[in-house]
């Protein structure tokens, strides 16, 4: 019953993707059962022809005589040639569809695999971003690499197992026709091997999926440790957090140990069952029915085929269950991902021509308010710094800016466009971001700024300008192989100045018309810090320019500087303006040693 449960549940997952395609590989493996049972029939009549050298009469094969029936129809003598070519027209027609259900059944896997991975990039490309941020990573990046794999063998061993219990019906239906006692003895020895293996089909369930939780953490400890790992080498933290993630192995490797004792158990015990039930079912045919030779060699035959299929049903059906656990994850997985689909309005922005109006916004996370009524206008190619205090919401007004995260009150337009009726990714192409932690792309310069765009003298130019701007152009050229060079992990290192001025390049690349700056909170030295101040400069006016200072010196021309404080702007005006209005930006000024 579980298992038929277990076939359905997982089939209408496949089916979603795979359609009628499903029908076709099952089809193939219930032809491939009919031929074999056709040709196995015609044994019989072969084995009667040898013994008795006349004519046939067919009776042992029961309902199955309608072959003999028909080659007689069609006038064909019954002689040992006629039947043995009979029989291998049917093993060679068997073969043919054999081959067709494994052409199948590998072509649609891959296709499904395909499927499964497009619409997954697909989906997380659309991720809401106010989700992502609370999601797992591990758990995101052993769904989207090991867990496919996983996925994949879930399939395979799911059609093997559908296919050989596909060949078990068609030869008890064949067993039937032939000997209904037959096929009855066979189903209920194949149920009471069954019930026997409950325990282990259940079992391997169940560690399947702890095999899915364990790799999620252990893909969430690697992640991290790429990414900490300067941090980790250079506070010696590194030993222990290795710990942790061996820790992590030893628990997979205790699991799939487990998995793997529970397949070898099944493996062991299954023969010297099934031979049981054979040696059950002839001793029953032969002593208490006294059943005739032919039927019993037909019998025997039929039940050696459905009982070998049986155990390879077992076998492929503990193997679907260990992978499970992976199917269990990537149908929750990609529910959630579903669920957490951006919706955008339909308004396309090609360009920014007005100004950015914030009415009244506030935002909150459950019960904390981050930011309360707040009025803005930005005007188009204005500069404005956004400074407060950590926690005071300046990046939670950029995520609103950038279409992020949507306003918990209040409305945002862009030339006078709400956004809630905005394409969003449109407005998103027109904005140049340049996170805290810039980012580089493990590849070459050239790549890293035109996004991997063809090398074209006209991009080459653009590439080039975008250079110029950002101050960066002369660093490249002095490097040995100019915009070619490698950055990145297996590049190159850049100081934290040229990689911000890298990023800066990318986004001027873009052509875009605003731009956010969000400096880094560390302390920067004071050469970086001229250099983005310089940056800043250059760019003024040029673009719409956002940025959040951490270090005040680096907005000293802004056009005007926000003062954010639990949420609230609290103050506005140019820097002299507030320097001098403002006691607590005076006091923020002051604490910076400007
Ligand atoms: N996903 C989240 N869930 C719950 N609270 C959050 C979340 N993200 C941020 N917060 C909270 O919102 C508040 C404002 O955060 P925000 O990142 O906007 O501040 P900030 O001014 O940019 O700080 P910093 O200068 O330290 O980067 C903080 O109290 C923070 O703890």
């Amino acid at each position: 019953m579980n298992y038929l449960l277990g076939l359905t549940k997982s089939f209408r997952f496949f089916y979603a993707f795979l359609k009628y395609r499903i029908f076709i590989i099952l089809g193939a493996s219930v032809f491939v059962g009919i031929l074999d049972g056709f040709g196995l029939a015609m044994i019989v009549p072969l084995l009667e022809v040898v013994d008795k050298g006349g004519e046939v009469e067919g009776d042992e094969l029961g309902s199955l005589s309608f072959v003999l029936d028909f080659l007689r129809a069609l006038n064909l003598p019954m002689e040992v040639s006629t039947i043995v070519v009979v029989l291998l027209l049917f093993f060679i027609l068997k073969g043919v569809f054999k081959y067709l259900e494994g052409f199948f059944r590998v072509t649609y896997q891959q296709k499904f695999m395909r499927m499964i991975r497009d619409q997954n990039a697909d989906m997380f490309c659309y991720y809401k971003y106010s989700d992502f941020v609370l999601s797992d990573a591990g758990r995101i990046q052993n769904t989207f690499s090991a867990e496919v794999l996983r996925v994949n063998q879930a399939f395979q061993t799911y059609f093997l197992s559908a296919q050989a219990l596909i060949m078990i019906s068609v030869y008890l239906g064949l067993a039937f026709g032939v000997n209904p006692l037959f096929a009855l003895l066979v189903s209920i020895g194949g149920l009471a091997t069954n019930v026997l293996f409950k325990r282990i089909y259940k079992q391997t369930k169940v560690l399947s999926r702890q095999l899915s939780n364990e790799a999620n953490s252990f893909h969430g400890i690697l992640m991290q440790m790429v990414n900490n790992f300067k941090y980790l080498k250079s506070t010696s933290s590194i030993v222990p957090y290795t710990g942790k993630l061996k820790q992590q192995i030893k628990e997979i490797e205790r699991v799939q140990k487990r998995l793997g004792i529970l397949d070898s158990i099944l493996q062991a015990a299954r023969e010297p069952l099934i031979i049981l039930v054979v040696a059950g079912v002839i001793f029953i045919q032969v002593n208490l029915y006294g059943d005739s030779l032919g039927s019993i060699i037909l019998s025997l035959l039929f039940l050696y085929r459905a009982l070998s299929f049986v155990m390879a049903m077992q076998k492929q059906w503990n193997g679907f269950l260990g992978h499970s656990g992976a199917l269990d994850q990537m149908v929750e997985f990609r529910d959630e991902l579903r669920n957490s689909q951006e919706s955008f309005g339909e308004v396309v922005v090609d360009k920014f021509s007005r100004d950015i109006e914030l009415r009244n916004v506030s935002f909150s996370y459950d019960d904390l308010t981050v930011l309360k009524g707040v009025d803005l206008t930005i005007e188009k190619n204005e500069s404005i710094a956004v400074v407060g205090e950590s926690g005071s919401g300046k990046t939670t007004l950029i995520n609103i800016l950038c279409g992020l995260i949507r306003p918990s009150f209040g409305t945002i337009s862009l030339d006078g466009n709400n956004y809630e009726g905005l394409y969003l990714p449109s407005l998103q192409k027109r904005i140049g971001y340049i996170t805290q932690e810039p980012v580089i792309f493990s590849d070459t310069i050239f790549n890293n700024v035109t996004f991997w765009s063809k090398k074209t003298p006209e991009i080459l130019f653009r590439f080039q300008e975008a250079l110029k701007k950002a101050s960066i152009y002369d660093f490249v050229k002095s490097l040995k192989n100019t915009e070619e060079t490698i950055l990145g992990t297996s590049g190159i290192n850049l100081s934290g100045g040229q990689k911000q001025r890298l990023s800066i390049a990318r986004e001027l690349f873009k052509n875009v018309d605003i731009l956010i700056l969000d400096e880094a909170t560390s302390a920067l030295d004071t050469e970086t810090e001229k250099e983005i101040q310089a940056s800043i400069d250059v760019l003024r006016g040029e673009y719409t320019l956002i940025v959040v200072a951490h270090r005040l010196s680096t907005i000293r021309n802004v056009d005007r500087v926000l003062l954010l404080s639990e949420g609230e702007i609290k103050e506005q005006g140019t820097f002299d303006e507030l320097y001098i209005d403002s006691e607590r930006f005076k006091r923020m000024v002051s604490s910076q040693n400007y």
